[in-house]
């Protein structure tokens, strides 16, 4: 680099550095700092978001947290909740959970995991244990809850993160377990996928709903109710009898990029939980409306979206596609780069596939191969692929794998699964072997693969349901969203069958996208 544009760079940054706050200025400890640079290189500021949030965690109220896909949300509330101070159980002398993560599925636990992992390795010469640190307790083949119970005893960590189901069952066996009077915070991530609600109209769609839910409540609801029972005694009118009680409870932070009007409504009335001042974190986004003509303003403008129409015969664009420039900005693949390891396959996978091989597909077909010549096409290293959450995502990798595709499920513990894919670098030199990972809807908010260009929906019944309601949309929104993350450019692609049922299918996609207001793109290599 010449002395002029080196003296550039330092100009530029330390006029950045004017108008962008550090992650100092806010509030975190400078070691936690040393310690994200180097396990993070590529976080240098903190983004919008984090600038909001990080001190309104400190400053403890509750909080309502909601901005974009990719803003950054989860990963500074990891940050956040590393810096604050551990307490410890005075009685015992032991340390007490600081933070608890609630998130829908195993796999944003343990990418949040892995996260704070890189970050305590990076922390000293001589870094604490991870269990020390952060645990992970979900419902899982590989992890017996009993297990997660006994080292939850034995070594209470800084950070635990559950699914609700997980962390409820584990207080239904020993419900003294954790003392929440001690937790410093709980976080809600992906709130609205975690506690359905719905508008309060008189559609008997929505009754159909309100009465499923009044079933089935969730176990997000029923554990919320138990760590907040105090909050939720207590009224303005009975104010007096607590005068002498201990009132602690932990700061609440409820996250995502679609917190509808219901599900505050919800909190602040039906549930008793949140009283007070609430802090709002609010990015970019604008109100999501039930005519949903704004909810484009919580997708990136650099996500383009296509929808391709398979029968028998041919693969089209959807009609009334527009024509779409040219996209030089996603990548093409690269062929020249070192081949990706084969895994060996274990016995349980064997099995299963001879299995497969003796059944037929509940798949179409025509779509899978729909997927498979758009992947061969577009997709430079990785890919995610959503199924209906009825099917078989087994069965859909053991068929995309008879088509040649390099398919794996999602699995965040398996290097060739994910783990590989959390960090942006790690997995790019395997460009020759594109992966593409499958998964269903229930598996995948949250998930952050920085190298993720593509998506690709298959069907529409994976969307929640088959009517079109809020959640419909808003899945569509975090289902796309796992693409255009930190100024990335992403396509998603929609397959769909366009023979099933006088075009159903085709309709609901249609009028999916144009209740977002999201105007399809021509893919141009299809007709
Ligand atoms: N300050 C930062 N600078 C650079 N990269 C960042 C910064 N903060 C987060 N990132 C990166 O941005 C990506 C998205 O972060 P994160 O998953 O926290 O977003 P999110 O808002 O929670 O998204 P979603 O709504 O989809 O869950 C991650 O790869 C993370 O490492």
């Amino acid at each position: 680099m010449s002395r002029m544009v080196e003296a550039l760079a330092e100009k530029e940054s330390v006029q950045r550095a004017h108008v962008q706050p550090t992650f100092e200025a806010l509030g975190l400890h400078s070691h936690l700092v040393k310690a994200i640079r180097a396990a993070f290189p590529k976080v240098e500021f903190p983004t919008a978001t984090q600038i909001q949030l990080i001190p309104a965690i400190h400053n403890k109220k509750d909080i309502i947290l909601q901005d974009e896909t990719g803003s950054g949300k989860t990963f500074g509330l990891v940050l956040a909740s590393l810096n604050k101070p551990r307490l410890t159980y005075s009685d015992y002398d032991v340390p007490s959970i600081t933070t608890i993560f609630l998130v829908p599925h195993r796999d944003l636990a343990f990418q949040i995991r892995h996260w704070i992992q890189k970050i305590t390795e990076c922390s000293s010469t001589t870094p604490p244990r991870l269990d020390q640190v952060a645990q992970v307790l979900v419902r899982d083949g590989q992890m017996h809850l009993q297990s997660g119970l006994e080292q939850l005893l034995k070594t209470p960590p800084h950070v635990l993160i559950a699914t609700p189901a997980s962390l409820l069952e584990v207080l239904q066996k020993q419900d003294d377990i954790i003392d929440f009077s001690r937790v410093s915070a709980v976080v809600v991530d992906e709130v609205d996928d975690l506690i359905e609600t719905i508008p309060d109209t008189k559609t008997a769609l929505v009754e159909k709903i309100r009465k499923r839910i009044a079933r089935h409540p969730g176990p997000t609801r029923q554990l919320l109710d138990i760590i907040y029972s105090k909050r939720k005694r207590f009224t303005a009118k009975n104010r007096e009898e607590f005068v002498d009680e201990p009132y602690q409870t932990p700061q609440l932070i409820l996250s995502s990029a679609t917190i509808r009007r219901h599900l505050k409504e919800y909190f602040f009335g039906e549930s008793g939980i949140v009283k007070g001042d609430v802090v709002k974190v609010r990015g970019t986004v604008l109100p999501l409306h039930v005519k949903e003509m704004l909810a484009t303003s919580v997708l990136h403008t650099d996500i383009s979206h296509h929808v391709l129409v398979v029968s028998d015969k041919t693969i089209e664009n959807l009609a009334g596609a527009a024509e779409a420039p040219d996209r030089e900005d996603v990548l093409k693949p690269s062929p020249d780069e070192e081949p990706a390891p084969t895994p060996v396959k274990t016995e349980a996978e064997l099995e299963r596939e001879l299995g497969f091989s003796m059944t037929p597909s509940p798949f179409n077909q025509n779509s899978l191969e729909a997927v498979a010549a758009a992947f061969a096409l577009y997709v430079p290293s990785v890919a995610l692929l959503v199924i209906p959450g009825a099917t078989s995502i087994y069965r859909a990798v053991y068929d995309l794998r008879a088509l040649g595709v390099n398919a794996y499920n999602v699995d965040m513990l398996a290097e060739h699964k994910g783990r590989l894919h959390l960090l942006s670098g790690d997995a790019t030199r395997f460009k020759s072997n594109p992966t593409l990972f499958v998964a269903s809807v229930a598996a995948i908010r949250g998930l952050d693969l920085p190298e993720l260009q593509h998506v690709f929906i298959l069907g529409t019944l994976g969307l929640e349901g088959t009517d079109i309601t809020s959640r419909t949309l808003d899945t569509y929104i975090h289902v796309a969203g796992r693409v255009g993350r930190f100024g990335k450019k992403g396509r998603v692609i929609s397959i769909i069958d366009g023979e099933q049922n006088d075009q159903q299918e085709v309709k609901r996609m249609d009028k999916i996208l144009k209740r977002l207001g999201i105007q399809p793109m021509k893919l141009k290599e299809f007709s």
